[in-house]
């Protein structure tokens, strides 16, 4: 049985103020880790802040991109070793913002999950096929390679600690979400993939999300699906009453 994992991705949203006050106003209200990993993926600068406001509270905090090196003439950038000494447990990694406007390459993530599991923070990483992709029928090739290439390299146990998002380009932010089945269905695929690389017991331990237009409306038909265990959300996780109902989902 896999444990639900619902992280809010704040990508470039909110001031240091609301922040604060989103994390103050949620910490006690958190459901317990039994049930469901809960996670906020927040700007780099408002994590230590956030790190203590959560701390021993059933909140988790992430980044949302790191470098791979622990140090170095990298201007602007943070690294995992800076993210692990102010206990950051979550990072997303390759998501198709930072691939596309950020020119991030499957090498690059792949060097990040490695760095990623070496300093103790758990990547959450993100794979997904634009409306082209999917209209010429290309959603299965798109997904499984950009999956091969993140998860190469790593042992069995490496493998079943990461997270893996698979969110449709085009579902996100726009509203449009794939329907349950077929977030299901390529979720299932990815899994595949995964068993292909690592064997059944791999595939069946990794926590697979699907991202794209979650709300609270529709996480509970996502979840209620086979292959996926949790949610990777965006615009519905700025809003407190909105991030505690998609939370409250898990049942
Ligand atoms: O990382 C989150 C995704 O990009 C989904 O964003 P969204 O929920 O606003 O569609």
């Amino acid at each position: 049985m896999r444990k639900p994992i619902i992280a809010g991705n704040w990508k470039m949203y909110k001031t240091f103020d609301e922040a604060v006050e989103f994390a103050e106003a949620v910490r006690e209200k958190i459901p317990s880790e039994d049930k469901v990993d809960s996670v906020i993926c927040a700007p780099a600068l408002y994590l230590p802040t956030l790190v203590d406001i959560a701390i021993e509270t059933d909140l988790a905090i992430g980044a949302q991109n790191m470098h791979f090196e622990n140090e170095g003439a990298f201007t602007g950038e943070i690294s995992p070793a800076q993210l692990s000494a102010i206990n950051v447990d979550y990072v997303i990694l390759g998501h198709s913002e930072r691939r596309e406007y950020f020119n991030e390459t499957d090498e690059a993530i792949n060097k990040k999950v490695k760095a990623a599991l070496s300093h103790g923070i758990v990547p959450i990483i993100c794979c997904g096929e634009t409306l082209e992709e999917r209209e010429a029928g290309q959603t299965e090739a798109k997904v499984s390679s950009q999956v091969k290439a993140a998860l190469e390299g790593f042992t069995d146990e490496e493998v079943k600690h990461m997270v893996i998002a698979y969110e449709p380009i085009w579902a996100i932010g726009t509203g449009k979400t794939a329907t349950a089945d077929d977030a299901n269905s390529v979720c299932g695929k990815i899994r595949e993939t995964v068993g292909g690389l690592y064997g059944s017991d791999t595939a069946e331990s990794i926590r697979i999300q699907y991202g794209g237009s979650v709300k609270p409306e529709n996480i509970e038909e996502l979840l209620s699906k086979e292959h996926i265990d949790g949610a990777l959300v965006g615009g519905a996780s700025l809003n407190v009453d909105s991030y505690l109902a998609l939370l409250n989902s898990v049942r």
